[in-house]
C-alpha cells in the first residue's frame, strides 16, 4: 500500500531519491515537475444543449438581469456567478489553519496561492515573495543558496529561482502535507511538514489560526553544515489593498514558560477588517532566529539576499517599519539557522500566523468575533501569543491527528486510494469559506431566537459553549450552511465536530420557526414569493457578502420552501444526530420542530397515499432535473423521515405521534413499491414519461441514512432488502459500469438502454459526494467490493486525471466540463467511513460524544 502514493502516476517526473523524513505512506502524491495533461472548462452557456438554451431561455434572461443589478449597480458579486466562473487552476495543496479563523491555502509546488480571511469571500492570488529559502554554509562559506519555488517570476530578480521541480516532491495527508527537497549536488535533504490545527472532537485548538512549518534537514555529508531557512510574507494577501497604504511592521519576540519564539509582525490596516499577520521561529537551544522588518517586494529583493548569502543570517534591525504610502507593498523576513553535523539531522520550527479577531460580513451591520479570541483576545494583538503556542503545541496536536489517523492509515484492508480521499476531502472543513464565531457575551435567548421565539432550551448554552458555525455551499456557490447539500456532509461534521453539527442544527432550528414576508422574484419560474415561509427548513443560512444569519435564503433560483427534500433532511439529520451522540436534550429540543416540518411536509401527500408527491419542477437538490408525482429520491427521503418520527417519537414516549406516523409508514412504503418498483429498482418518477423509468444513482439515498443510524432491519425494514440489493447491482452495472468505462463514478441518471439520462443538465452529471454516499450505501448493505469501485473512480478522476486537488467539484461530465469547484458535498465521504466502522463491529465512540450540553 506504501508503495502506491510513492511512485502513483503524478510522481512520474520524479528523479531524486530521497523519501524525506516522516513522511506518511498514504496520502497524494505528486512530483513538483507534474503537469496534468487534461485541462477541463467550467461548464458555461456553450455547453448548453439547443432544448435546454430554449427551456432555460426565461431564466438566461432574468438571470442576465439580476447579475447586471448586482454587479454593475450595487457593485456586490453574485453568489453563483454564471457569467465569470472561477478558472481551474490545478495548483492547490493543504490550506493553513485551523476551523473558521479564515484559511490561506498552498499550493503543492508551496506557493501561497488561495486566501480566505474575510470570511466566506475568496482571493486567489499567488503572492510571489511568500517563499521559504534555503542557505548552506560549510567552513564560514555559503555553498549554496536557493529559493525553493520552481518559478522565475519578474520580481525579485535578484533571488535564485528556478528550483529544478524533478528533485522534489509534495505528500498531502490532511490537515498535515509534506514537501521534500533533495538539495541537486549538496547531499541535503530538506522536508518540510506543514501542520495545521485540525483535530477532531477539539474545539479550542482547532479554532486557531495558525500553522506550522517543521524543517526537517538531513545533512548527508561528511561535514558539518549551517542551514539556515528564510521564510518571506508580503503584507497582506496579493489584493489590491496591499497597495492601499498605511501597512507597517514590527520584529517582535514572545517568551512564555521558558519558551522563545522570535519573528516579525505585519499589521494589515484596510477599512474592513484589519488583521496582522506573524512569522516568526522557535528559538530552541541550537537555533539562532534573525529577521528583516521591511522590504519591497516587487523590487529586486538584492538587499536581503545578500544580507542572507554574508552569513546565513538577517540583519535583524529593532524597531517598527514606517507605514507604507498609497501604492506601495512592503514585505518581512524571518530566518531560522542551525549547525547540522555531518550526516546528522536538525529540525528548525516556523510559524504563521494571522489574527483577524473582529469581522464584519459583506453587509458591515454586525461586528463578529471568531471563535479563537475567546482564548486568545479580542484585542487584535494576539498574534505574538498565537505564534507562541503554535510552536510549543503542535507536537501534542500531531500525536492526537495521529491517533486519530493511524487506525485507519494502519488497516491494510482499505486500499491507499481511500486513505489520501477520506483525509484530503476534509480541507473543506476548513477552506470552505468556514467561519466559526462566538454569539455575544450579552446575547440573551430571545435575540438568537428571532421574533417567533423557538422555544429550545438549550439553544443558548449551546451557542454559548460551541460558538456558530458555517461553511460554504462551494467556494463558487456563496451560500452558507446550504442545507439540501449539508445533508451529504454532515457526515463529517458530526463524526468530527459533533458539537459543531448541533450548533448548526439549533440555527436552522430557529430558521425553520421564523419567516421573511419580504417578496421577491425567483430566477426559475418568474413568480413572485416570500424570502422564507414560516415552518420550513431554509436553504441556506445566507451570504457572507451580505450578513447571513439575519437574512436566510441566499438562493434566489427556486423558491425552496416549495422543496420536497429539505424538511426531510431536517428530520433524518435530528435523528441521526442524535442516534451517534445520544444527545437527548438536543433530540427533545429538535421534536417540535420535527413535528411543524413533518406537518408542512404533508401537504405534498396530496391524494393522500401516504407518500409524497413531486410538484413538477426541480423541487429539491437537484434543482435543474424535472420530477413529477412520486419519486424515488424524495419518496424515499419521507419514508425514512417517517420511519425516525416513529422511532423518536418511541424514545421520547410519544405514543400518540408514534401511531400517527406508523400509519403513514404502513401506507407510504405500499404507495412507494406500487408506485417506483418496476422489478429492478425504483424508477426515477411515477409521471410515465419518455425519462421517468432513468436509473437514478440517487435512488437509496432514504435507505443510506436509514442504514447510518441502524434503521433498516426488523420493524424498521422501511423498504425491502431484496429490493436495494436489485437497485444498487443496477445503479452499479449501469451507472458505474456503463459510463465512461467504469472509472469515474456513478453518473446521476441513466437510461435503462446504458445511455446517459440527457433529458436535464443535471442528469448527465457525476456528483462526486452523491457518489462516495452511494458508496456508503453499497458498503451498509455488504456490496464493499462494488462501493470501493464506485468511490475510486472519482477520486481518481479528481485528483489524479483532472488535477482538482483541494477543490473537489459538485460535479463533472464524461467529457470536457465540471461545474463548481471546492464544494461541500464531497464530504460525504466520511459516511463511508461510518458505514466501514460499523460493519467492523465498531460503534462510533458516544463516549467523546457527552451527553447533553455543559452548562457555560
Ligand atoms: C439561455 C442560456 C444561454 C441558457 C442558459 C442555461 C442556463 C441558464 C442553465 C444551464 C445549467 C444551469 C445551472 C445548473 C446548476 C445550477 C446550480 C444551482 O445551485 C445549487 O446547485 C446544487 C446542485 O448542483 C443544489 O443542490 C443547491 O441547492 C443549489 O444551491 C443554481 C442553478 C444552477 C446554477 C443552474 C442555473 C441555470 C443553468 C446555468
Amino acid at each position: 500500500m506504501a508503495a502506491e502514493a510513492a511512485e502513483g502516476p503524478l510522481m512520474r517526473r520524479y528523479e531524486g531519491t530521497a523519501q524525506g523524513r516522516g513522511v506518511a505512506a498514504d496520502g497524494w502524491r505528486v512530483c513538483l515537475a507534474h503537469s496534468f495533461e487534461e485541462l477541463r472548462q467550467p461548464y458555461g452557456a456553450g455547453d448548453v444543449p439547443f432544448r435546454d438554451v430554449l427551456r432555460h431561455v426565461g431564466l438566461g434572461l432574468r438571470y442576465f438581469r439580476w447579475w447586471i443589478k448586482k454587479t454593475l449597480i450595487e457593485k456586490k458579486s453574485a453568489f453563483i456567478d454564471l457569467l465569470c466562473a472561477v478558472p481551474l487552476q490545478q495548483i492547490y495543496g493543504c490550506p493553513l489553519g485551523g476551523i473558521g479563523g479564515g484559511t490561506i491555502t498552498r499550493g503543492w509546488r508551496g506557493e501561497f496561492c488561495r486566501w480566505q480571511l474575510n470570511p466566506g469571500l475568496y482571493h486567489y492570488e499567488t503572492v510571489i515573495a511568500n517563499q521559504f529559502t534555503v542557505c548552506l554554509r560549510c567552513k564560514g562559506q555559503t555553498i549554496y543558496q536557493q529559493v525553493l519555488s520552481v518559478e522565475r517570476p519578474s520580481s525579485l530578480q535578484g533571488w535564485n529561482w528556478g528550483y529544478c521541480g524533478h528533485y522534489a516532491f509534495y505528500h498531502a495527508l490532511y490537515p498535515r502535507a509534506w514537501l521534500v527537497y533533495e538539495l541537486p549536488g549538496q547531499n541535503v535533504v530538506l522536508t518540510c511538514r506543514q501542520v495545521s490545527p485540525v483535530i477532531p472532537h477539539d474545539y479550542k485548538d482547532s479554532s486557531l489560526p495558525v500553522a506550522v512549518f517543521v524543517w526537517e534537514v538531513d545533512n548527508g555529508r561528511d561535514e558539518d553544515v549551517e542551514v539556515s531557512v528564510m521564510f518571506s510574507l508580503q503584507n497582506g494577501t496579493g489584493a489590491k489593498e496591499d497597495r492601499s497604504g498605511g501597512h507597517w511592521n514590527e520584529p517582535f519576540t514572545f517568551q512564555k514558560d521558558g519558551q522563545r519564539v522570535a519573528g516579525v509582525l505585519l499589521h494589515h490596516c484596510p477599512a474592513v477588517n484589519p488583521f496582522t499577520l506573524a512569522i516568526s521561529a522557535w528559538e530552541k537551544a541550537g537555533t539562532g532566529v534573525t529577521h528583516v522588518t521591511a522590504f519591497n517586494p516587487m523590487g529586486l529583493g538584492r538587499e536581503v539576499w545578500q544580507d542572507l548569502l554574508q552569513d546565513g543570517r538577517l540583519d535583524s534591525p529593532t524597531g517598527k517599519s514606517r507605514p507604507t504610502e498609497k501604492g506601495e507593498v512592503t514585505a518581512a523576513a524571518v530566518c531560522a539557522s542551525c549547525r547540522v553535523p555531518a550526516h546528522g539531522h536538525r529540525t528548525l520550527e516556523l510559524a504563521l500566523a494571522w489574527d483577524m479577531p473582529c469581522v464584519h460580513f459583506g453587509s458591515k451591520e454586525k461586528l463578529h468575533l471568531r471563535r479563537y479570541t475567546r482564548f486568545f483576545g479580542s484585542e487584535g494583538n494576539a498574534a505574538p501569543s498565537l505564534s507562541h503556542y503554535a510552536l510549543t503545541h503542535y507536537e501534542e496536536w500531531e500525536r492526537k491527528i495521529e491517533a486519530w489517523q493511524n487506525p485507519i492509515l494502519e488497516n491494510s484492508q482499505l486500499p491507499s486510494w481511500y486513505k489520501s480521499a477520506l483525509f484530503n476531502e476534509l480541507y473543506f472543513m476548513t477552506d470552505g469559506g468556514t467561519i466559526w464565531m462566538e454569539v455575544p457575551p450579552d446575547c440573551c435567548a430571545e435575540d438568537l431566537q428571532g421574533p417567533a421565539g423557538a422555544g429550545l432550551s438549550h439553544l443558548l448554552p449551546v451557542l454559548r459553549e460551541y460558538g456558530r458555525f458555517a461553511y460554504l455551499e462551494g467556494q463558487e456557490y456563496r451560500m452558507y450552511n446550504t442545507y439540501d447539500v449539508h445533508f451529504y456532509a454532515s457526515f463529517a461534521l458530526v463524526m468530527l465536530w459533533p458539537k459543531l453539527q448541533i450548533s448548526l442544527q439549533y440555527d436552522i432550528a430557529v430558521t425553520v420557526v421564523n419567516e421573511d414576508v419580504q417578496p421577491r422574484q425567483y430566477l426559475m419560474c418568474g413568480q413572485t414569493a416570500q424570502v422564507k415561509m414560516k415552518n420550513v427548513v431554509p436553504h441556506d443560512i445566507g451570504d457572507p457578502d451580505d450578513e447571513p444569519w439575519q437574512r436566510v435564503n441566499a438562493y434566489l433560483m427556486h423558491d425552496t420552501a416549495d422543496w420536497k427534500d429539505l424538511n426531510l433532511k431536517f428530520v433524518l439529520q435530528v435523528y441521526r444526530d442524535y442516534h451517534l451522540t445520544h444527545d437527548s436534550l438536543y433530540l427533545r429540543d429538535m421534536w417540535p420542530v420535527c413535528q411543524a416540518v413533518m406537518e408542512s411536509e404533508l401537504k405534498f401527500d396530496t391524494d393522500n397515499d401516504g407518500l409524497i408527491e413531486n410538484g413538477g419542477f426541480a423541487d429539491q437538490t437537484y434543482d435543474a432535473w424535472v420530477v413529477h408525482g412520486a419519486s424515488a429520491y424524495c419518496g424515499g427521503l419521507w419514508l425514512a423521515a417517517v420511519c425516525m418520527m416513529c422511532k423518536m417519537a418511541e424514545v421520547l414516549g410519544d405514543t400518540k405521534v408514534r401511531q400517527k406516523y406508523l400509519d403513514i409508514l404502513n401506507k407510504g412504503k405500499e404507495a412507494f413499491e406500487r408506485m417506483l418498483w418496476n422489478g429492478k429498482y425504483y424508477n426515477y418518477d411515477s409521471s410515465g414519461s419518455d425519462t421517468s423509468s432513468s436509473i437514478m444513482s440517487d435512488q437509496c439515498a432514504g435507505q443510506w441514512f436509514l442504514g447510518a443510524c441502524g434503521l433498516d432491519q426488523g420493524e424498521f425494514e422501511v423498504f425491502p432488502k431484496s429490493h436495494i440489493l436489485s437497485a444498487l447491482q443496477t445503479i452499479f452495472e449501469n451507472n458505474v459500469l456503463g459510463f465512461a468505462g467504469g472509472t469515474m463514478g456513478a453518473v446521476n441518471g441513466m437510461r435503462p438502454d446504458g445511455v446517459p439520462d440527457t433529458s436535464s443538465v443535471q442528469s448527465n452529471e457525476v456528483w462526486i459526494g452523491v457518489v462516495y454516499s452511494l458508496a456508503a450505501t453499497m458498503i451498509q448493505e455488504g456490496m464493499v467490493e462494488e462501493g470501493f469501485r464506485t468511490a475510486e473512480g472519482c477520486y481518481r478522476t479528481v485528483w489524479e486525471r483532472l488535477g482538482m486537488a483541494f477543490q473537489t467539484p459538485e460535479a463533472y461530465r464524461e467529457k470536457k466540463v465540471y461545474r463548481s469547484l471546492a464544494y461541500m458535498r464531497p464530504l460525504s465521504i466520511w459516511s463511508m467511513q461510518l458505514a466501514l466502522e460499523r460493519r467492523a463491529g465498531r460503534a462510533p465512540a458516544p463516549t467523546q460524544l457527552p451527553q447533553g450540553t455543559p452548562q457555560p
